[in-house]
């Protein structure tokens, strides 16, 4: 049975989008209580996370680290599992009202799908599951009446920017993209950026995967796709801007040419308190933005033939059916490839290309073939060489 509290799943509570949670959570604690935390092999963090916030459940994925968690969680009534099934069932569990999806990459889609399954809603961080499933994950929410609150930024500013705008139709969404620290960067020079340099986000302290895919502006274009799928919108309806100082977390045009924005400092903490608050706009201390402190806000046109990544990504989805799904399974190989250091940074474009001309296309994916397609990526993506 579920209290006034919002009982609250948190998948990924050790990354950045889950650590912050966790703060946001604390400085509420007669709105939020922790049923759920997860995290993929961060043991001792998770840990210390559950000590602290004593959830009913934590599940930890990597399997070999089961007996620490659960040695270490002993003394008190804490249920430890691991493993991804264990994710899948959990999040299902009567006491829970909405999970947080801030584990990162395609690992989000089979717990997002058991947790709308069980009607639980779902304030999303993991923008992969839209990008991978877009269609399927909104008709299952609809079929469930389950909530999808964005998490990303640009999309809570977009939704913050639509409320008492429900029966107004869009005209079209700007979405900002920081740029990044290669901004203005030609491809020679690209070509010798190295994994420090990429991991240096200007304005964003974010995990490594999201931080290499704004470097190479393939976050903005994962983006564009979770935003189609958010707010139900056509690709000419979605624009990319470029804004270095992300303060204008993106904007709406409605019919009759009104622009609403949503602006604030760059603080992830705003949009999550957001999506778990919602309707509800709690206190916070979060920093203020003074326009005074930031005299120029600039916005300036993508360079989309350098920064490859983003072209690709609208050719995804508009291809539609399974592309999206090569598109992010190859991305996300390329970027382990770069971190690894076995590619260079423009390398990353070319093998999300060969991926997207050499997998099998299908018009109109079923679950099961999401789960072959991104496999099929997988393999050919490890496999080409540069
Ligand atoms: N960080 C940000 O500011 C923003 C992030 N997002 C999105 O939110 C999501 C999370 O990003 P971020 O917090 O930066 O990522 P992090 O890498 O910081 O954290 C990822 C979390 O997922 C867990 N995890 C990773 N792989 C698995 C797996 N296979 N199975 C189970 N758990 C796993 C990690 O556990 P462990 O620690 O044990 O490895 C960690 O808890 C991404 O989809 C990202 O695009 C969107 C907007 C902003
Ligand atoms: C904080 C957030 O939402 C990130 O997705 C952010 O947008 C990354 O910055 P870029 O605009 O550089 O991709
Ligand atoms: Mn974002």
């Amino acid at each position: 049975m579920t209290s006034a509290k919002k009982h609250i799943a948190l998948l990924g509570s050790t990354g950045s989008i889950g650590t912050q949670a966790l703060e946001v959570i604390a400085s509420h604690p007669d709105q939020f209580e922790v049923e759920v935390l997860t995290a993929g092999s961060n043991a001792q963090l998770l840990i210390e996370q559950a000590q602290r916030f004593n959830p009913n459940v934590v599940v930890i994925g990597n399997e070999e680290l089961y007996d620490h968690v659960f040695a270490a969680l002993d003394p008190l009534d804490i249920k430890v599992y691991a493993g991804t099934a264990a994710l899948c069932s959990v999040v299902q569990m009567d006491t829970i009202d909405m999970v947080l999806t801030a584990l990162v990459g395609y690992a989000g889609l089979k717990p997002t799908i058991a947790a709308i399954e069980a009607k639980k809603h779902i304030a999303l961080a993991n923008k992969e599951t839209l990008v991978v499933a877009g269609d399927l994950i909104t008709s299952l929410a609809r079929e469930n009446a389950v909530n999808i609150y964005p998490v990303d930024s640009e999309h809570s500013a977009i939704f913050q920017c639509l409320v008492g705008e429900f029966h107004n139709p869009i005209e079209k969404i700007v979405l900002t993209a920081s740029g990044g620290p290669f901004r203005g960067f030609d491809k020679d020079k690209l070509a010798r950026v190295t994994k420090a340099q990429a991991l240096k986000h200007p304005n964003w302290d974010m995990g490594a995967k999201i931080t290499i895919d704004s470097a190479s502006l393939m976050n903005k274009g994962l983006e564009v796709i979770e935003a189609k799928w958010l707010f139900a919108l056509s690709a000419r309806q979605i624009e990319v801007i470029v804004h270095p100082q992300s303060i204008v977390h993106s904007l709406v045009q409605f019919k009759d040419g009104s622009m609403k924005a949503q602006m604030g400092l760059p603080d992830m903490k705003l949009p999550i308190q957001y999506a778990l608050a919602y309707p509800q706009r709690l206190s916070s201390d979060f920093p203020r933005f003074n326009f005074l402190d930031y005299p120029q806000l600039t916005f300036e046109q993508p360079d989309i033939e350098t920064f490859r990544n983003l072209q690709l990504a609208y050719d995804a989805m508009n291809k539609g059916g399974n592309m999206p799904c090569i598109l992010n399974a190859a991305n996300e190989v390329a970027v382990e490839k770069f971190l690894n250091d076995d590619i260079g940074f423009l390398e990353m474009s070319d093998l999300i290309a060969d991926c997207m001309h050499k997998v099998s296309f299908i018009e109109k994916p079923s679950y099961e073939d999401y789960v072959h397609s991104d496999l099929e990526t997988r393999e050919l993506a490890k496999a080409l060489k540069y």
